[in-house]
């Protein structure tokens, strides 16, 4: 039976990589994907991972059905066999309604990739609908760590290190940004006191934290 499976996890844990292993075990045996992406950081029609690979992608726009495209394609002669999504949380609930057609009524597998929550850990509504509508959900077992050793559940956006709880809930970023606008990905109790590995590293050194004697004399 074909499915749709939604491959999900914190930002940095292995999603694209994945998915670009999925299309080269099938494409090595013969099979033709159709490969759509949506913002991701290597460019438009880009689907890339940090282990360096990259490939060509389909660049989903706002108001396209997904549907429709993959019923053209193939009513022009082409093939598609199985159609992966990746940066599937910036799809609208719409678009994940039109894969689940594809699966259910051209019998194509769908296969989408994906962060659950936004940076306050609210779920994007496309991730949402994907939760809803999908036959299985994975979660990636390449446990991402926050900054403490425990696995990262939460995804962090940052200004300089600092974690912001203000904003636009899609701004296109990496890890590692310490700089500028970035993302960290920390567990849950970090994210909910908002304490990323710089905020961490400063409340040590910081002078306004009191001393560990002072603090047992009180
Ligand atoms: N230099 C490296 N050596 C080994 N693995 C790496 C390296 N850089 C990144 N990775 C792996 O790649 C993962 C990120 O892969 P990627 O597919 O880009 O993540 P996602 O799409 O989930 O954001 C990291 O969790 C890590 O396992
Ligand atoms: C948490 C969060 C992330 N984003 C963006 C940042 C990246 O461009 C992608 C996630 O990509 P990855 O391959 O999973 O690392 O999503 C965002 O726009 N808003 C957020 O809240």
């Amino acid at each position: 039976m074909p499915e749709l499976v939604f491959f999900s996890g914190t930002m940095d844990c292995g999603k694209s990589t994945l998915a670009l292993q999925i299309e080269h075990n099938r494409s090595a045996r013969g099979l033709q994907g159709m490969i759509f992406t949506r913002d991701d950081r290597a460019g438009e029609g880009k689907l890339s991972s940090r282990l360096g690979l990259v490939t060509d992608a389909v660049e989903v726009e706002d108001d396209q059905d997904m549907y429709a495209y993959v019923v053209d394609h193939l009513s022009k002669g082409g093939r598609a066999d199985y159609v992966i999504a990746d940066e599937a949380q910036f799809l609208a609930p719409e678009q994940i309604d039109q894969l689940a057609r594809v699966v259910d009524d051209l019998g194509i597998d769908v296969f989408a990739f994906g962060i659950t929550t936004d940076f306050r850990s609210k779920l994007f509504p496309g991730s949402q609908r994907l939760v809803e509508l999908a036959d299985r959900v994975e979660v990636l077992q390449v446990e991402a760590l926050c900054w403490c050793g425990a696995r990262a559940t939460h995804n962090a956006r940052t200004i300089g290190g600092r974690m912001v709880v203000e904003g636009a809930q899609v701004v296109v970023g990496d890890v590692d940004q310490s700089e500028d606008i970035g993302y960290e990905v920390l567990c849950r109790r970090h994210h909910s006191r908002r304490t990323t590995a710089a905020s961490a590293r400063a409340g040590v050194l910081s002078p306004d934290v009191l001393p560990v004697d002072a603090v047992s004399r009180t």
